[in-house]
């Protein structure tokens, strides 16, 4: 099987190409803006700069890159036949249609977090959101990752918050509460809230708490090492070929059903 590596000089993209080889399947080759950053990659690999010019010679992309390529990289792939793995967050609402429309021609996993692990996390948020009463127990998720991060919350923050808000029956964007700062008067009855630590070189962790006046409830989770997503990521790859077209999620990949 050949996959394509969009941001293959990334933190993610560099692991990318040592667990495709290490799935057995081969690396036809990667994008990268400058292909003078590519030291440190095997020799010969194919690097282009351009999605149109990786789509010809791949049959599955996974992509970890920045949400400005999401447009153009859903345009270059569409009427390929080439399945899309996006691990990229910070997805605006247009963003986010631009992958909803594409998914209606080729088969694309796009998931916040590859690793099993939260995977999971979000399935029990959904049953605490469920189980536990919204005006009395308080929801906050709180993430912290290393400096470079250049969106927050972070995605998986994002996607554990829809899922609690799921579990209560609500639209995330209504009950949202992020960034609070200065004289912000007291927490929204209902509110689910966010906040984004940021330092060093931390890979990714995440925490949802459940407060109530008598009790709390915290679920938690650490990447120790970000070739849980690399791993995650391939594996989602290697069940996407030659899937029939749509928007699939971790779930799928996992055999869950959906949240
Ligand atoms: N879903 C998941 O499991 C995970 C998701 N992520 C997400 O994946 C993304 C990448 O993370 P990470 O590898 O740490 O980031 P990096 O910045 O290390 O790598 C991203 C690569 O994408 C390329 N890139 C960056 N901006 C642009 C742009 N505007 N246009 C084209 N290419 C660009 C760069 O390559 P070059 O300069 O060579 O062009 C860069 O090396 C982020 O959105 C992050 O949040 C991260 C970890 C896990
Ligand atoms: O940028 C990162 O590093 C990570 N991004 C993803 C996110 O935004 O949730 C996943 C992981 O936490 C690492």
């Amino acid at each position: 099987m050949r996959i394509g590596i969009a941001g293959i000089t990334g933190r993610v993209g560099r692991l990318l190409v040592e667990e495709v080889l290490a799935a057995g399947a081969t690396v036809a080759g990667g994008t990268t803006r400058s292909p003078e950053q590519a030291a440190g990659l095997p020799a010969g690999l194919p690097l282009f700069t351009t999605m149109s010019a990786l789509a010809k010679e791949c049959e599955v992309v996974i992509d970890f890159t920045h949400a400005d390529t999401v447009a153009s990289s859903a345009q270059a792939l569409v009427g390929t036949g080439v399945a899309w793995v996006l691990g990229t967050t910070g997805l605006s609402a247009q963003q986010n249609q631009a992958l909803r429309d594409a998914a209606g021609d080729i088969t694309i996993v796009h998931a916040a977090n590859f690793s099993p692990g939260v995977t999971l996390v979000r399935r029990l948020a959904q049953m605490m959101g469920q189980a536990l009463p919204a005006d009395s127990y308080d929801a906050e998720i709180v993430e912290m990752h290393h400096r470079q991060k250049v969106d927050a919350p972070s995605g998986t923050a994002l996607a554990i918050g829809q899922a609690v808000a799921l579990g209560r029956g609500v639209a995330l964007e209504d009950v949202r509460e992020s960034g609070r700062d200065g004289l912000t008067g007291p927490r929204k009855p209902g509110a689910i809230g966010f906040a984004a630590l940021r330092g060093g070189q931390i890979v990714g962790e995440h925490d949802v708490l459940f407060t109530s006046a008598d009790e709390q409830i915290t679920l938690s989770h650490r990447a120790f090492d970000r070739r849980i997503f690399a791993t995650g990521a391939v594996r989602a790859a290697l069940w996407a070929k030659g899937r029939e077209a749509g928007l699939y999620s971790m779930e799928d990949v996992l055999g869950l059903p959906p949240l």
